[in-house]
Parts: structure tokens; C-alpha cells; sequence
């Protein structure tokens, strides 16, 4: 097992990675003072319930604890405020208060939605992180929660940071291709803001991690959260450098909402969105080679470069305004100024942008 720490001073958390640790599950509670005296609730969703949730709930109740479990559909569209309510009805139903705990099984959708519950509950009860999808060794970590209005990605939400997170790869098996395949367009993000070194790497192991093969997973997640931990223990509530772990974000959200939050997977909207920021840097005066490199390493993993030519341009340029990322009447961009490395742009023009997502429409 490989553990890192998140540098947050009184809510510092440990994030535990290996194999197999889902069965030795009530030790990890116990040890961080997850109370027994009252209900803990496990939220996932329907495709993780069938594969994961017995071994997690049947291995706290033997620990003693007090376990209710809510499942939610499977999909984005469940990071709703509908969704939300509807667990705090029945956690309100189990008798959870404010010494209880919620626990998030599932991929990135029941992570921010599960922790949003946890931060709103009761005006806000612990939470532990349980991931499942290579996406989210970037979810699990940081505290970013929220659920989504129709209009725009993650608008309501909170910062909310779990007690732990307990990544036990061996739930990873029973991931889908095209899922596995979404999870590491996070992972390059990673490589892609802030370590050279690590895009080469998963370049040279593309194929191994695609296989999910065990050592080089725990590696590829590990470094992934390694980088997550370190911006986030230095700019928690995204003040300054927290925004560079948005590369890619201000026109994928918009493309997810544009979608309808199913057409697009939220890795593959970042993919695509990764591209538009490196012929951003292009149009900037940066080399040609970073925006030949992201889509090569892009593509490497399958992943989707090119926007798909019925979404339309003014309701993407339309959704980008509503998202966070717009701020004083400007839109915010990550662009990357070497492989490794990105900067902060306030300075993007709108039609800059505009004929970015009509070329992403032509894309090779
Ligand atoms: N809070 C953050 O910092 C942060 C960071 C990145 C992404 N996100 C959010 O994460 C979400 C995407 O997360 P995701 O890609 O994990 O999607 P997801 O949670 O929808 O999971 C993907 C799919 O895989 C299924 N699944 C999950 N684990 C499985 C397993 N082990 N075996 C079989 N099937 C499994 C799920 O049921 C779902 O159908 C988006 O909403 C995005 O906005 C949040
Ligand atoms: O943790 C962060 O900060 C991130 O930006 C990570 C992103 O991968 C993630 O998708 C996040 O939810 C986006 O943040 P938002 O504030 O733009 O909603
Ligand atoms: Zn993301």
C-alpha cells in the first residue's frame, strides 16, 4: 500500500492506494474515529452496487458499524439537486446526525455528489472517499463537491474535504474499456500541468496501462494524485494556482453541458477541451510541438480530439459564460507553455476562442 498525504494543516488527510484494501475496510474507519454510535451511510451507484457494494457494507457491519446504503442511477445526470434531496430524505429517514458519516463508493459522479450531501447535510458531517474509476483519483481528492444545474457544471457546490481516501485498485477490474480509457485524459492532465517527465512515462506504458496492469496502474494513479495533493495543499479553495488543474475545462464543461451531461464523457470533454488549449498556445506564439504532443498523447490513450461537428459553436460559446471559469467578463484559460508546464490566461479574445471550437470540429 502507497499513501500520501494532503498538506491541509487541521484537515490534512491521508490518501491510502493498493490492492485488496477493501477487506480490511473497518480498520481504516476505526482508525480515523468514524463513529459506530451512529448510521453511516454508503452512497453509490447502480453499475458499482452490483460489483462493489457488498464487500464494502458487509465489511463495515462486521466492524460493528452501522451501515445504510442509497443507490443512485448510474451517469452524470444523477449530480443533480433532485438526486441530492432524495438523499437527504433517506438519510434523514435512517436517523443520520451530525456524528455520522457519509461514505462515497462510486466514480467522480457519486464522489462530488455524495460529498456535496456530506457538506450539506446537518450544515456539513465527515465523509470518506471510496474511488472505483481511474477518473477519480482526481475527484477523490481536494474537496471540490457539487452538483450540476442544466445550465452549467459544478455551479452548486462547496469545499468539502473527506477524511480519507481509501483507493483500492482491485475495483478498477470490472471498469468498462471506454471508462478506463476517460480516466487517464485526468491522469495526462496531471503530466501535462506539471511534470514532463510523467507524460513520457505514460507514453512509454500506454499499453500496460491500458491493460490495467497492476504495477503500473498504482504508479500512473499515484504520481496523478501525488500532483493533485501538492496544488491543492498549497491553494485549497483555488485563490491562484489551484485553477491549473483546470487545463482543458473551460470548453469541456461547456461541451458537457452542451451535450446534456451524456454524449460526452467527462474525461473525453477534458480531452477534446485539452486540445482547444494547446491551439490556444499556438495562436499565443508557443510552439507548435505542445499541441502535436497533447494530441498525440491524447489519441495514444484513444481518447476523442476532435468535437463532434453537431455540436454547435454559439450554445458552447454561450455555456462557457456560465461557468465559474468566467470571471469580470472574461474567460479564464490554462494554456500550456511547455509540456509540464501552463500559465494563467485572463487576456483570451472570445473570437480567439470561437474559431479554436470550429477547428476542433476538423481535428485529424
Ligand atoms: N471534484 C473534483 O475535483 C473532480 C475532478 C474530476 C472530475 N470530477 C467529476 O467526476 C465526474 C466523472 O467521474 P467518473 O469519470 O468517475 O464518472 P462516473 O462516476 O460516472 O463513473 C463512470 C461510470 O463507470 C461506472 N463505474 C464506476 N466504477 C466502476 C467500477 N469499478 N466497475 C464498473 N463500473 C464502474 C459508473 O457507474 C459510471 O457508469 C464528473 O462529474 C466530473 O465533473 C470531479
Ligand atoms: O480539483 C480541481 O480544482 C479541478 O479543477 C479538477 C477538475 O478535474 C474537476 O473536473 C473539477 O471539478 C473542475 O472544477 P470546477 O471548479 O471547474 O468545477
Ligand atoms: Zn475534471
Amino acid at each position: 500500500m502507497k499513501e500520501l498525504i494532503v498538506d491541509l494543516g487541521e484537515r490534512s488527510y491521508p490518501i491510502y492506494i493498493g490492492e485488496g484494501m477493501i477487506s480490511g475496510i473497518s480498520g481504516f474507519f476505526e482508525k480515523h474515529g468514524i463513529r459506530k454510535a451512529s448510521p453511516l451511510m454508503i452512497v453509490t451507484d447502480e453499475h458499482v452496487a452490483a460489483r462493489h457494494l457488498d464487500s464494502v457494507a458487509n465489511g463495515l457491519r462486521a466492524g460493528g458499524f452501522d451501515v445504510v446504503t442509497k443507490i443512485v442511477p448510474s451517469g452524470e445526470t444523477s449530480k443533480s439537486l433532485a438526486i441530492l434531496e432524495d438523499i437527504v430524505t433517506d438519510a434523514l429517514q435512517a436517523g443520520l446526525d451530525r456524528s455520522s458519516c457519509i461514505v462515497a463508493l462510486g466514480g467522480g459522479v457519486v464522489g462530488d455528489l455524495a460529498g456535496f450531501a456530506a457538506a450539506s447535510y446537518m450544515r456539513g458531517i465527515r465523509f470518506v472517499q471510496i474511488p472505483t474509476t481511474i477518473l477519480a483519483h482526481d475527484s477523490s481528492v481536494g474537496g471540490k463537491v457539487a452538483v450540476n444545474h442544466k445550465l452549467a457544471k459544478n455551479v452548486i457546490g462547496a469545499f468539502h474535504q473527506p477524511e480519507f481516501v481509501l483507493y483500492d485498485t482491485s475495483t478498477l477490474n470490472t471498469l468498462p474499456d471506454r471508462e478506463v480509457r476517460a480516466g487517464f485524459s485526468e491522469v495526462i492532465k496531471h503530466g501535462l500541468i506539471w511534470d514532463a517527465a510523467f507524460v513520457d512515462w505514460c507514453r512509454d506504458h500506454a499499453d500496460r496501462l491500458l491493460a490495467l496492469e497492476p504495477e503500473a496502474l498504482a504508479t500512473a494513479l499515484y504520481t496523478g494524485c501525488k500532483v493533485k495533493a501538492a496544488v491543492v495543499s498549497q491553494d485549497e479553495k483555488e485563490n491562484g494556482l489551484r485553477a491549473i488543474l483546470n487545463l482543458g475545462h473551460t470548453i469541456g464543461h461547456a461541451l458537457e453541458a452542451v451535450a446534456g451531461y451524456n454524449e460526452l464523457l467527462h474525461g473525453e470533454a477534458i480531452s477534446i477541451g485539452m486540445v482547444g488549449a494547446a491551439r490556444l498556445a499556438m495562436k499565443l506564439g508557443h510552439p507548435e510541438s505542445i499541441y502535436r504532443e497533447t494530441k498525440e498523447i491524447l489519441s495514444r490513450f484513444g481518447l476523442p480530439v476532435r468535437l463532434p461537428e453537431h455540436m454547435d459553436t454559439e450554445q458552447i460559446m454561450s455555456a462557457m459564460m456560465h461557468d465559474k471559469k468566467f470571471k469580470e467578463g472574461k474567460m479564464v484559460f490554462i494554456i500550456p507553455t511547455a509540456i509540464g508546464k501552463v500559465e494563467i490566461n485572463h487576456q483570451i479574445s472570445v473570437e480567439w476562442v470561437r474559431e479554436t471550437v470550429e477547428q476542433l470540429k476538423r481535428e485529424e
